[in-house]
C-alpha cells in the first residue's frame, strides 16, 4: 500500500468515528514519519514475499546475507524500550507498523464491527496454495484484538481465540474479513469474524477478550 493509501484509509476511520480509530502514541513522531515507516514495512513484507517465492543462486544468497547482516548491525545499537519501539506500534497504520500478520485494510469501523480487506502473500504459505494454519488465528488476533481496543475500551487481553477452517484460504488473492463483537459480561467480551474468498467462507474464529485490571501486564 502506498503511504497515500495509508493516510486515506487512516483518514477514512477517522471521518466515520469521529475518533481515532484505536490509541495510538504520539511517541513516534508525524504523519510523515508513519506514512514513512509504513513504506519500510511494506518493502519488508515484498521482500519476505519474493524470498519466499524466489530459488536465488549461492552468489545472490551470500550477497543477501551480508547485506542484512549489515542493516542488523546498523539496528542493533538503536534499540529502544518496547514502548519507545515502532515496529507493531503504529495502531494508526494499516499495517500497525509491522510485517507479522499481514497488513488488514479496514473499509469500515465502528465501534462494534470492522469490516475490510486483507491479503496473505506468499511468506504465509503452509503448502499447496493454502495459508499457513498458524498465520489465520494470528490475523483473527489483529482484527479481533484491535476491535477489542476501538472505542475507548479499556486494554484487553486475548483470553481464548478458537479457529474453524471451512476451506481453504489462498495465497495470493484479496480476501474480505469481517469482525464484529457478539456480547458483553462485565470485563468479558467475545467477537466473532470471517474470512470470506468472494462467496466462499475460508476461516471462522471466535475470541474472549477479558478487560485488564489495574496493574495487570
Ligand atoms: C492493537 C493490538 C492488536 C493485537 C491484539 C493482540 C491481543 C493479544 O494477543 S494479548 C496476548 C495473548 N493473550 C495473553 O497473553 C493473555 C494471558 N492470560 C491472561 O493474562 C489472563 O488469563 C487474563 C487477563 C486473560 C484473564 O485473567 P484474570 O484477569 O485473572 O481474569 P480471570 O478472573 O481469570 O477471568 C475473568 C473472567 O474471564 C473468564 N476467562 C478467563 N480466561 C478464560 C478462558 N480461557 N476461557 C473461558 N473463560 C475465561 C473467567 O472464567 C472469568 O469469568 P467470570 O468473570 O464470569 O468468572
Amino acid at each position: 500500500m502506498t503511504a497515500e493509501r495509508a493516510e486515506a484509509s487512516v483518514a477514512k476511520v477517522l471521518s466515520d468515528t469521529g475518533e481515532r480509530p484505536w490509541r495510538s502514541s504520539d511517541l513516534h513522531g508525524g504523519d510523515e514519519y508513519s506514512a514513512t515507516y509504513e513504506d519500510l514495512t511494506h518493502a519488508l513484507g515484498d521482500f519476505l514475499d519474493r524470498l519466499a517465492e524466489a530459488r536465488p543462486d549461492t552468489e545472490l544468497i551470500e550477497s543477501m546475507t551480508e547485506s542484512l547482516a549489515g542493516w542488523a548491525r546498523e539496528l542493533g545499537p538503536l534499540a529502544v524500550r518496547e514502548r519507545d519501539r515502532v515496529f507493531g506500534r503504529r495502531t494508526d497504520l494499516a499495517s500497525r507498523g509491522q510485517t507479522m500478520s499481514p497488513t488488514i485494510e479496514l473499509a469500515e469501523i465502528s465501534d462494534d464491527s470492522a469490516s475490510g480487506t486483507v491479503y496473505f502473500g506468499s511468506y504465509f504459505l503452509g503448502g499447496n496454495g493454502a495459508v499457513h494454519g498458524g498465520a489465520i488465528p494470528l490475523m483473527f488476533d489483529e482484527i479481533l484484538g484491535r476491535l477489542a481496543n476501538a472505542s475507548g475500551r479499556p486494554p484487553q487481553r486475548t483470553a481464548y481465540l478458537h479457529t474453524d477452517y471451512r476451506s481453504i484460504t489462498p495465497v495470493g488473492r484479496t480476501l474480505g474479513v469481517r469482525a464484529w463483537l457478539c456480547s458483553e459480561d462485565g470485563r468479558k467480551r467475545i467477537l466473532r469474524a470471517t474470512i470470506h474468498d468472494g462467496e466462499t467462507l475460508c476461516a471462522e474464529a471466535e475470541g474472549l477478550f477479558v478487560a485488564l485490571k489495574p496493574g495487570q501486564p
